[in-house]
């Protein structure tokens, strides 16, 4: 997986620094770490209260719990999405609760791959600017056209980079939805015009399309019926494995365990939801 970007700080540091940072992500480090976060929306209600909780490079973890919990709750912590009051939630060795805003939403396009409940794509996009948005958000500005070249020369050979750029990404997609076994031709069509299977195997595509060291999936299956459930899950493990990335799958839907060798309750990790066994002796 590529390397953290020198600016983001490997080590979670804001603290501006000279020096390139070093990326002290190893074999051993966890993809995810979570130390002494407590969350609440309201004042004194805690939500999450988890003491220590550790997901390894390409493990598979589906956590479990009935609604209204907190798993999205956490997902969102997770993914930086939210802030917790206290604690420290790391990705790779860099503490997101540390980053500023605009830095830790890069991290996030860079490392994180999320597949919300309700998809989120955007419903009047093409299922392939759906995915280049992801792209590009990654990328940093990688997509934009070279206007102010004052050589035409470099210019023209600018535009070809473009071009070949844009290629190789527009063949990326293919294959990755050629992966999820998407229809080509499904490529150009509006996000709002596929099926749910189908928005659900785009949501995928687009969270897996930068390669992402950590996924993350809140329960995308409970619109479906039994055998296409099975369907879902096996084209996410498949394509999670073979992509190496970490994956957290949050679900109220037992049933859907006998995918995962690492199995949790959030109850049981979760102090604020129940008092369950100190997580310290299973990280
Ligand atoms: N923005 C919010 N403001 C206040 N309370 C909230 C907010 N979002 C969620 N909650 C509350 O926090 C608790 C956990 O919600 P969360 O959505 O994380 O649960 P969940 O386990 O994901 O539920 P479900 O399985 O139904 O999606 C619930 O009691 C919910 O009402």
């Amino acid at each position: 997986m590529s390397n953290l970007p020198n600016e983001v700080g490997a080590d979670g540091s804001t603290q501006p620094s000279k020096k390139p940072m070093k990326n002290t992500f190893n074999e051993q480090s966890p993809a995810v770490l979570v130390e002494s976060v407590m969350f609440s929306y309201v004042s004194g209600k805690p939500i999450i209260d988890i003491k220590k909780w550790r997901l390894n490079k390409s493990e598979q973890v589906f956590l479990y719990g009935p609604s209204g919990c907190g798993k999205s709750t956490l997902l969102n912590l997770l993914s930086g999405i939210l802030d917790p009051q206290q604690g420290s939630v790391s990705i790779l060795n860099t503490d997101i609760t540390a980053l500023k805003p605009s830095k830790r939403d890069r991290f996030r396009a860079q490392h994180i791959g999320v597949v919300f409940q309700q998809f989120n794509l955007v419903p009047y996009l093409s299922v392939l600017d759906n995915i280049r948005l992801a792209m590009h958000f990654a990328n940093d500005g990688d997509d934009k056209q070279s206007t102010d070249k004052r050589s035409t020369d470099k210019q023209s050979t600018d535009k070809k980079s473009t071009d070949k750029k844009s290629t190789s990404k527009q063949e990326r997609i293919i294959s990755m939805l050629h992966a999820l076994q998407l229809p080509t031709d499904c490529i150009q069509q509006k996000a709002s015009e596929l099926s749910v299977g189908q928005q659900q195997r785009v949501a995928i595509a687009r969270a897996l399309i930068n390669k992402p060291d950590v996924l993350i999936v809140d329960e995308p299956t409970s619109s479906l019926d039994a055998s296409a459930k099975d369907a879902f899950m096996k084209v996410l493990i498949e394509t999670a494995t073979n992509s190496n990335a970490a994956l957290i799958f949050v679900s109220h839907d037992q049933s859907l365990a006998r995918h995962f060798k690492r199995i949790e309750a959030l109850t049981d990790i979760n102090e604020s939801a129940a008092l369950g066994p100190e997580l310290d002796n299973k990280v």
